[in-house]
């Protein structure tokens, strides 16, 4: 696969898009032109006969490095997974496990289609090492865990500064810094303020999650009288730059005060008809209110993959089946929130086909079963085809996947096999040490 250098420029040649056949033009990782007419000498030309294009997938909310946990545990409660399963063993991550699940993040996401995506977990710097590597555009989060203890807190602040700085100094513009206060049963109020002013102070994105689960909002409301929207929003965690995640049990003042402030709601259907939190994200009512609406994966622990195909396709039905309409959430608007939406959520230009934006594009298979026929190409992608129909990726211009090869793939399987199977071993010597 050819590297394009700076400054050189690639051409896929006749590819359809919509309904129509075209030409596009990418010079300095933006679409210089897109048009029957769009041509000329290019230093690499993809032959997009064959295929259909698509701009690249945002998944607005992951846990990238928690495909190390694929398959660990699931069908529990939230609570009890959380706290019995998942945190227990999270306790052993090192910052080589984050770098290989999260390379296997960034090749199980780009294989389906995804060219950026907005992390919270541990071990960030190495994260973004991974992300790096793999040429794909993220936002990522320390995940801020105080619970209401200050000690733990002065210890999440100086986490945090320590990740925001590393991310900074890569000086990579692909790769963003952002605060991540896990949720308000997690963060003190505290430690919610701190993250609002060292988000604007430093001029980077919130990464939360909010009203997953009713128990969530119940609890809240008898701490504090207030709902975590409102909460959170006391402590200045409600802006522009804010993706709250999973948006579940939001009621319409909810969606308002996320409309009046700006702010993104990220819709994870997988993770939540999974663990069950008996409510879909109310998507109409924050729509009408005016928020952002995008969507996510979450973890590989509550999918288990990170496939926004899937995603897409599940957005749509649940919406449909928990809101009783068989004409909410139709496929274009669901392929908004996937592309669009995503990247101005998390403050990318891209998601569009459009002259000038970023070159994020993603081509499909169009002989695939799962695009035969093709009366329309956006119903297919959303509620026939899933990531396997992907066949070529480019992220900002550059080709991250060229006729389904990613470069490194075995290596990167190899070495994430490896680190969940050590961390396993270190979390079980540990239990007989006990
Ligand atoms: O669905 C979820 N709800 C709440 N927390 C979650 C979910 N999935 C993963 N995490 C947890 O969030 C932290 C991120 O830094 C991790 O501890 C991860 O296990
Ligand atoms: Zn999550």
């Amino acid at each position: 696969m050819k590297e394009i250098q700076q400054g050189e420029s690639l051409l896929i040649r006749d590819v359809e898009v919509g309904r129509a056949r075209v030409n596009i033009r990418v010079e300095g990782g933006r679409i210089a032109a897109i048009g029957a007419d769009a041509g000329g000498e290019a230093a690499v030309v993809i032959e997009g006969r064959g295929a259909v294009a698509l701009p690249g997938l945002y998944n607005t909310h992951t846990h990238a490095a928690m495909t190390l946990l694929r398959g660990y545990a699931d069908d529990m409660p939230l609570q009890d997974w959380l706290s019995t399963k998942i945190w227990p063993l999270e306790a052993h991550l090192t910052g080589e496990d984050v770098y290989w699940g999260t390379k296997l993040a960034c090749l199980e996401m780009i294989r389906s289609g995804t060219v950026a995506f907005n992390d919270m977990y541990f071990f960030m710097e190495d994260a973004a090492r991974a992300v790096d590597e793999m040429g794909m555009k993220a936002q990522l989060a320390y995940g801020f865990i105080d619970l209401f203890d200050e000690e733990k807190r002065e210890k999440e602040i100086k986490a945090t500064e320590k990740t925001v700085a590393a991310i900074k100094n890569r000086r990579n513009p692909r790769i963003r810094a952002a605060v991540g206060p896990h949720a308000v049963y997690t963060v003190s109020p505290e430690g919610l303020r701190w993250c609002a002013e060292f988000s604007r102070q430093q001029n980077i994105g919130i990464h939360v999650h909010l009203s997953e689960t009713d128990q969530e909002v119940k609890e809240c409301v008898e701490k504090t009288g207030m709902r975590p929207p409102a909460l959170l929003d006391k402590c200045g965690c409600i802006n522009p730059r804010t993706v709250a995640a999973h948006c579940c049990w939001l009621d319409t003042a909810d969606c308002t005060l996320l409309g009046d402030r700006g702010a993104y709601a990220s819709h994870n259907p997988t993770s939540n008809m999974k663990l069950a939190v008996h409510r879909a994200m109310p998507y109409a009512w924050l729509k009408d209110a005016g928020a952002g609406v995008c969507l996510g994966t979450d973890g590989c622990a509550s999918n288990n993959n990170q496939d926004m195909f899937e995603e897409m396709k599940f957005a749509a039905l649940l919406q449909k089946f928990f809101w009783n309409s068989q004409t909410l959430l139709p496929a274009e608007q669901v392929l908004a929130m996937a592309t669009a939406n995503g990247a101005a959520a998390m403050g990318f230009d891209g998601g569009r086909l459009e002259k000038g934006a970023a070159a994020d594009i993603v081509l499909l298979d169009r002989n695939a079963i799962c695009n035969t026929p093709l009366h329309n190409p956006v119903s297919n992608a959303v509620y026939s085809c899933n990531g396997s129909a992907v066949t070529t990726v480019l992220c900002q211009g550059r080709v991250l996947m060229q006729d389904r090869v990613v470069p490194g793939e075995e290596e990167i399987l190899e070495g994430a096999r490896a680190a969940a199977t050590n961390l396993l071993t270190r979390a079980a010597e540990a239990r007989t040490e006990e």
